[in-house]
């Protein structure tokens, strides 16, 4: 925890790393917290390859664009030990300048295909029929049959040769099978997960469930923390801390109390590493709250064209700090927005801070994550750790509300620790409160959604956008997203403001299944929010729109199940906006 009044400078790291290097293996300060040493021999070499500066290889490849996609090249199994492959690029490199055609042979010689280092599995627990959607209205009903059918086609496992040769893969070998978000997302996903299981439950796969958990629980074990990805270049962040929520999930759906028991110690582990590494403790204020923060030491080996582009504007002192804070922006799980940077300024990417920022959603979901621990605690009859809990949850409601709630807009907005106020821009991700039900005493709903009627924001067609920015950035305008939607959804529903949450879920439901028709059973990662038949596509940010695709599925599910009577608007839809027809 960060105490006292916040500095906001923090590049002296790259020269504290410096010092450690001395004493700890090169990419140490890769990891915020856990010893690499937890890493299985021979993996922190591979993760060097992957990230070393001074050997060249991965600036190599990606400022030569050998792939399109950034990330593929960082996926790509080695087809030999680590060391042998840095000898044979060491060699290279010393006979002199090395040319595109040789650098691509290179590359084939020594890696091989992102993704072959996992296989396709039929979830033991699937079935083609499932009763889940007897109630529900055509064409909702049969659309939901063909979204469960989905499943099987996203849940990988990791090939056996992973475990046996751990060295030779950025993947992180999981012990179970699991639901994968689709296209250039190969691997588990932390925050993806929650919103994967709200539809594997209405699957009534709670097998698949409980290995998706259990794998996320190896991950603490191994590391004290969830990394953003099974993915060696994603061990220095997390991202939204949901498996709280997906325990509480499984544990609602199954009353397995072993599993509860089993579990609950790990949640606790979870929130101790939020509490060292990602809590501020305000001047005059006893009560912490929670940031998303990265010690990075270079850009996203996964992004690291678009990082090094980024940071170009600045000057070499600020981008140890830009670098952090970019990678920040992607635990949040919100990569990349206008919000992470100062409303006061015109938005340009180099500008994130995102560290600079107490955001509203983490703060909510820490404040439920006690709550529900409390709970947990109380089923199974410990006590006084319960009561513990219940009180640090309550503090935190008491927190929210003083720092980020304010009267006069009848809104949550971000705290910026730069300027010592409240940020007066609208983000999907500030009602969270709702569906947290961190709300405070004499709390009325009806506050927030007059705030969202003022602000145009529940007129557009195809569901709420991320927020009123255009940046260019795809966690902006007009985009929106399904886990953002679903929780506004539940939320307000939950604050019983039931009819508003059905037309929503009817609006967004209906966007995805137009999108569907058109494309003929595409589900995609994110949506324009400006239309709802499906012509216009979701845009920004640095890779093309995924399709798959893991939470949109369970979103959907859910939320179909939820409001099992819902009809759609598809007629509207075919009128006013579509050149062609959708049935
Ligand atoms: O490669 C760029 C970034 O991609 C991921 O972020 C986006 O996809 C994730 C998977 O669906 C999702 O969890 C996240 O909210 C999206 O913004 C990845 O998580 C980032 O770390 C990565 O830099």
């Amino acid at each position: 925890m960060s105490i006292g009044r916040w500095a906001g400078q923090r590049c002296f790291f790259s020269h504290v790393h410096s010092l450690r290097r001395r004493v700890h293996p090169p990419s140490s300060s890769f990891f915020p917290a856990p010893s690499p040493m937890l890493l299985p021999d021979g993996m922190l070499a591979t993760l060097e390859i992957f990230t070393r500066e001074n050997l060249g290889l991965l600036a190599a490849v990606q400022n030569n664009r050998l792939f399109s996609d950034s990330k593929y090249f960082v996926d790509m199994p080695l087809t030999d030990d680590p060391e042998a492959v840095v000898d044979r690029w060491k060699k290279l490199s010393e006979k002199g300048e090395i040319d595109e055609q040789i650098l691509r042979f290179f590359v084939s010689q020594n890696f091989a295909e992102p993704g072959s280092e996992l296989e396709a599995v039929d979830p033991p627990d699937y079935t083609d029929k499932v009763d889940s959607f007897a109630a529900l209205r055509s064409p909702f009903r049969e659309w939901a049959q063909q979204i469960h059918s989905k499943w099987p086609i996203l849940t990988r496992r990791v090939k056996e040769e992973v475990r046996d040769r751990s060295n030779r893969y950025t993947l992180i070998p999981l012990p179970y099978p699991f639901v994968v978000p689709g296209g250039r997302f190969r691997e588990l996903y932390y925050w993806d997960s929650f919103f994967t299981i709200k539809g594997l439950l209405v699957s009534k796969m709670y097998v698949t469930t409980r290995g998706m958990i259990l794998n996320m629980k190896s991950l603490i074990d191994r590391f004290g923390f969830i990394p953003n990805g099974n993915r060696l270049y994603y061990l220095n962040r997390s991202q939204p801390p949901l498996l709280t929520w997906c325990v509480q999930a499984y544990y609602e759906s199954t009353g397995d109390l072993e599993f509860l028991r089993l579990l609950l110690p790990t949640l606790v582990k979870e929130l101790h590493f939020f509490d060292t590494h990602r809590s501020i403790l305000l001047e005059g204020s006893t009560v912490p709250l929670y940031h998303f923060k990265v010690l990075a030491q270079g850009p996203r080996p996964e992004s690291y064209r678009e990082d090094v582009h980024t940071a170009s504007h600045l000057p070499e002192d600020d981008r140890c700090r830009l670098y952090g804070d970019l990678a920040a922006a992607a635990e949040s799980g919100r990569d990349f927005s206008s919000r992470w940077t100062s409303p006061s300024e015109s938005f340009h990417l180099h500008l994130t801070r995102t560290e600079s920022f107490l955001p509203v959603d983490l703060n909510a979901i820490m404040c439920m994550n006690l709550r529900l621990i409390s709970e947990m605690y109380k089923t199974l009859e410990e006590h006084e750790n319960a009561a513990e809990y219940e009180r640090r949850s309550k503090e935190m409601k008491e927190e929210i509300h003083r720092r980020f709630w304010s009267e006069s807009q009848g809104m949550w907005f971000d705290y910026d620790l730069r300027s010592g106020k409240r940020s007066h821009r609208f983000y999907d991700s500030h009602l969270l409160p709702l569906y947290a039900e961190c709300t405070h005493q004499g709390f009325e709903a009806d506050r927030v959604i007059d705030y969202l009627r003022r602000h145009g924001l529940l007129s557009e067609p195809g569901g709420i956008p991320s927020s009123t920015q255009y940046s260019g950035e795809q966690w902006d305008y007009p985009n929106a997203w399904a886990p953002t939607m679903w929780m506004a959804i539940q939320g307000l529903r939950k604050n019983g403001a039931t009819e508003l949450s059905k037309s929503l879920a009817v609006k967004w439901l209906t966007r995805i299944m137009n999108e569907w028709n058109r494309s003929r059973g595409k589900m995609l990662e994110k949506y324009d929010a400006t239309s709802l038949c499906g012509r216009e596509k979701a845009r920004g940010g640095e890779y093309e729109v995924q399709e798959g695709f893991g939470w949109t599925n369970g979103v959907v599910l859910d939320l179909l199940t939820t409001f099992p009577q819902i009809e759609t608007t598809n007629t509207h839809c075919r009128c006013e906006l579509c050149s062609q027809v959708i049935e």
